[in-house]
């Protein structure tokens, strides 16, 4: 009996705890502008959310917010709460370095530092203080192989990483981001500057990334969410219209406007 009631405080307290982010009655200001609209989002861990909608709807604004980069626009004001693993980020003692050690991000064009492979991957262990060769000989191999390049590159880590083609490019910065071994990956359209293969290669590297991490990924490309994510949500003039399992989105949702938005009606 007292198994059985173990047992489930034990499944209550998983189901708490696989919560990564929790967004309450978020609204945020471009000065005047009312970018973002009371926002209520869940998002899992081990899921990869998709984050569609037309452009202009705050589709980015939303998870340059979940890693607070979004302040680094000055006329910036925001309101209620981004819930990080139960703490509020805009708590004024929550440490924004913090945050970003735990919170990878991926943009739209690959952003590699103008530095050799390897030097670009070490370059976040390094800033957290390893300076070990050969932990840091293991931390690239790790993140390389993470990132579904190592045996495209492992004969050439000293060359820099521009010399690389986009996608590659882009696979590298998803490694360098898994070099802090962070808990939340963000992407904003990480494949919209990519050839189709190269799209391929990332799509299928995010539904292997999402065993071990959480993943929220805006797209445009709607074919895109529905292979890809686990759970949709629909934004429209900085709200969220819909969230739901990508099936149910994709199928049958329920408001008639992420029904024109999916069948293309507009946007
Ligand atoms: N730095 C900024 N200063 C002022 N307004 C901004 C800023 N960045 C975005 N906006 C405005 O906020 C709204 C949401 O923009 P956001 O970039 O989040 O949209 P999006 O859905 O990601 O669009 P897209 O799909 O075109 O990238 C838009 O009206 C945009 O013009």
């Amino acid at each position: 009996m007292m198994e059985k009631v173990l047992e489930k405080a034990s499944s209550m307290n998983n189901q708490s705890s696989n919560i990564v982010y929790n967004t309450q009655q978020l609204n945020l200001w471009y000065g005047n502008h009312h970018a973002l609209k009371n926002i209520d989002l869940e998002i899992k861990e081990n899921e990869v959310t998709a984050i569609i909608g037309p452009s202009g709807c705050g589709k980015s604004t939303y998870i340059k917010t979940l890693n607070r980069m979004v302040e680094l626009v000055p006329t910036v004001k925001t309101s209620g709460k981004i819930l990080y693993r139960e703490r509020n980020i805009f708590d004024a003692d929550y440490g924004v370095e913090e945050l970003r050690t735990k919170v990878g991000m991926v943009f739209q064009k690959p952003n590699p530092f103008p530095k050799s492979i390897y030097d670009n991957i070490a370059y976040g262990p390094r800033i957290h203080g390893i300076k070990n060769k050969k932990i840091l000989d293991e931390i690239v191999e790790k993140s390389l192989r993470g990132a579904a390049i190592w045996d495209e590159v492992k004969d050439r880590l000293n060359t820099n990483a521009y010399s690389l083609s986009g996608g590659q490019q882009q696979r590298i910065c998803i490694a360098r981001c898994l070099a802090i071994e962070p808990d939340v990956i963000l992407m904003d359209e990480p494949t919209s500057a990519l050839d189709p293969i190269s799209t391929l290669k990332v799509e299928e590297l995010i539904q292997e990334l999402k065993e071990d991490y959480s993943i929220i990924i805006v797209t445009h490309n709607m074919q895109q969410a529905a292979r890809i994510s686990d759970k949709t949500a629909f934004f429209l003039n900085g709200e969220v219209v819909e969230f739901d399992n990508t099936d149910v989105i994709f199928s049958t949702p329920e408001d008639k406007r992420t029904e024109d938005y999916i069948s293309g009606r507009f946007g």
